[in-house]
């Protein structure tokens, strides 16, 4: 059996194409299931869902063979946990793309800010990925963590800024946000599990070419 780790919307709708240059054809949507195992016309293929910050976490204990990550959440956790064990990483499978960013409310002064040398508060997901962004720029940053609708947060002023992904600008243009710096392209990675490549090699192999003969320009 070969277990693949998605997570449900953008990557799972995504992936589809590429599950069926390898012909797999996943029998249930996730959108009308409750199930979180789902079959596919390979009887010995499956799709696990788990959160998209799982993936890794479940590629690499072995709880599935491959998965696919952003590379936000492999950047975030190889920062937070010294490295991935266990992880390969075989291909960029350049779907689900946008970029990390820091946005602020219009009226904020990130240049100035940041000249003055100023302590600027920063609310976002990804509290790795931004101390090492601004540690490089030599920013002194408060951190607050969040896990959602990060948008909110220098709205309501509980930051100056956010670290967050953007793809087409919408959801900052409707928060009345701006995007003062974008630091880091991001797309989602096939990410394997090392012990299970050298036990299945045979149809992990065949599963990563013909991902890789469907990945778009
Ligand atoms: N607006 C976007 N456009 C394109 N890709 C995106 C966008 N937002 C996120 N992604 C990518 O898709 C991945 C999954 O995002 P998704 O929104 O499905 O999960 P999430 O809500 O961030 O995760 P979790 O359920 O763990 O909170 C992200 O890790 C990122 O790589
Ligand atoms: O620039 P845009 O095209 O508006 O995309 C950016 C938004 O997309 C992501 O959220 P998502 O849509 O994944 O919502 P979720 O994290 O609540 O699932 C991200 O956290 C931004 O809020």
């Amino acid at each position: 059996m070969i277990t693949l780790a998605l997570s449900k919307g953008r990557i799972f709708q995504e992936t589809l194409p590429l599950l069926a240059a390898a012909g797999i054809e996943v029998l249930e949507d996730p959108e009308t299931s409750r199930k979180l195992i789902l079959a596919t016309n390979q009887p010995d293929v499956r799709v696990v869902l788990v959160r998209a910050s799982d993936v890794p976490t479940y590629v690499q204990y072995g709880g599935a063979d491959l998965g696919v990550a952003g590379r936000d959440v492999l950047h975030e956790q190889a920062l937070a946990s010294d490295g991935a064990p266990g992880l390969y990483q075989p291909l960029d499978l350049k779907i689900a793309r946008c970029r990390m960013s820091v946005a602020t409310r219009v009226d904020f002064d990130y240049a100035a800010a940041i000249k003055q040398g100023s302590r600027i508060r920063v609310a976002t997901k990804y509290t790795e990925t931004a101390r090492q962004h601004f540690a490089d720029k030599g920013v002194h940053v408060d951190l607050i963590k969040l896990y959602g609708s990060m948008e909110l947060a220098p709205l309501t002023g509980l930051a100056d800024a956010i670290v967050d992904l953007v793809s087409t600008g919408g959801t900052l243009k409707a928060n009345k946000l701006v995007e003062v710096e974008s630091f880091m392209e991001i797309s989602s990675r096939l990410v394997v599990n090392q012990a299970a490549l050298k036990l299945k090699r045979d149809k992990l192999r065949a599963l990563i070419d013909a991902f890789a003969s469907a990945i778009p320009a």
